[in-house]
């Protein structure tokens, strides 16, 4: 059996079948994706709401990742993907054929389950996306190196070595880097697809401490293997089973009185 602490869940709870306009970032409609002949996501309709932390859960392979890399059409990359349904942004269907994908992913930004930063120096890798952008203005950089380190709650730890190699951080400090990056370009959704999996338990704690502070601008997302760290962090958790959206309600209800038995059985660990 997984025990919850209880005293971490949270007590405002959205109506999620009724959000309006203005409280939903994402709505996901009626999406199929197939990887070649296999299907991995069914059917699968909700709404995300704004500057919440939504969590995806459920066993391996069950299509967690798959959904969440829908969101910024990652896999788009992926050879033999075809994609059904809509999601929409701001009240446009991402998939519509006029929707520019660079600037869908400035906007929904992806942190992965190991930290990917450039063979750059920490300051460099934190303003890569504005110097994409074509900004070069070094008190404009510095100031947003600054904004976003501080935001992944990473500035204290490397604000007197900001031109040495990324590298030379750790995991846990990698990961911030990496977020500090995403925000940088100040997106309005944030993916982040374990992000966890790979640092031992402080970092794990620092980065969920930070995913609660993030949430205050960005809409999140987040998929994790861990039932306890989806009832810290999240405010509404999506229970996902071969590809299905079985059930989607605040995290409160998910872990303390699911409706659905599958959610249920998976919930008290009776399959993983
Ligand atoms: N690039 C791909 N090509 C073919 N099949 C894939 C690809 N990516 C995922 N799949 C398949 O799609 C299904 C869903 O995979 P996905 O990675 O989304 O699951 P998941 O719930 O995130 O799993 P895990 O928790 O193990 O990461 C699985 O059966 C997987 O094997």
């Amino acid at each position: 059996m997984i025990s919850i602490d209880q005293s971490v869940m949270k007590t405002e709870t959205l109506d999620l079948n009724n959000l309006s306009s203005e409280q939903t970032a994402l709505e996901i409609r009626n999406l199929d994706l197939k990887y070649g002949d296999k299907q991995a996501l069914f059917d699968v309709s909700m709404k995300i709401p704004k500057k919440k932390v939504t969590a995806f859960i459920g066993p391996s392979g069950c299509g967690k990742s798959t959904l969440l890399r829908c969101i910024n059409r990652m896999n788009d990359l992926v050879d033999n993907c075809q994609i059904g349904g809509e999601i929409l942004l701001h009240g446009q269907n991402i998939y519509d054929k006029k929707v520019d994908v660079a600037s869908l992913r400035r906007n929904v930004g992806m942190v992965f389950q190991r930290p990917n930063p450039f063979p750059k120096s920490i300051y460099e890798n934190v303003v890569y996306g504005l110097r994409l952008q074509g900004i070069n203005n070094r008190r404009q950089l510095d100031e947003a190196a600054e904004r976003s380190l501080r935001g992944a709650a990473i500035w204290d730890e490397v604000k007197d070595r900001l031109h040495d190699n990324a590298f030379g951080l750790s995991g846990g400090q990698q990961q911030r880097l990496v977020i500090a990056r995403a925000i940088a370009i100040e997106p309005e959704v944030l993916l982040l697809d374990e992000p966890t999996s790979a640092l031992d338990p402080i970092s794990t704690l620092t980065i969920e401490e930070l995913i609660t502070e993030l949430k205050t601008k960005y809409t999140v997302v987040i998929v994790t293997h861990n039932m306890q760290q989806a009832a810290r962090v999240s405010d509404q958790t999506a229970f996902m089973y071969m590809g299905e959206l079985v059930e989607y309600a605040d995290t409160n209800t998910i872990f303390t009185t699911p409706k659905k038995k599958k959610t249920e059985d998976y919930i008290t660990g009776r399959y993983g």
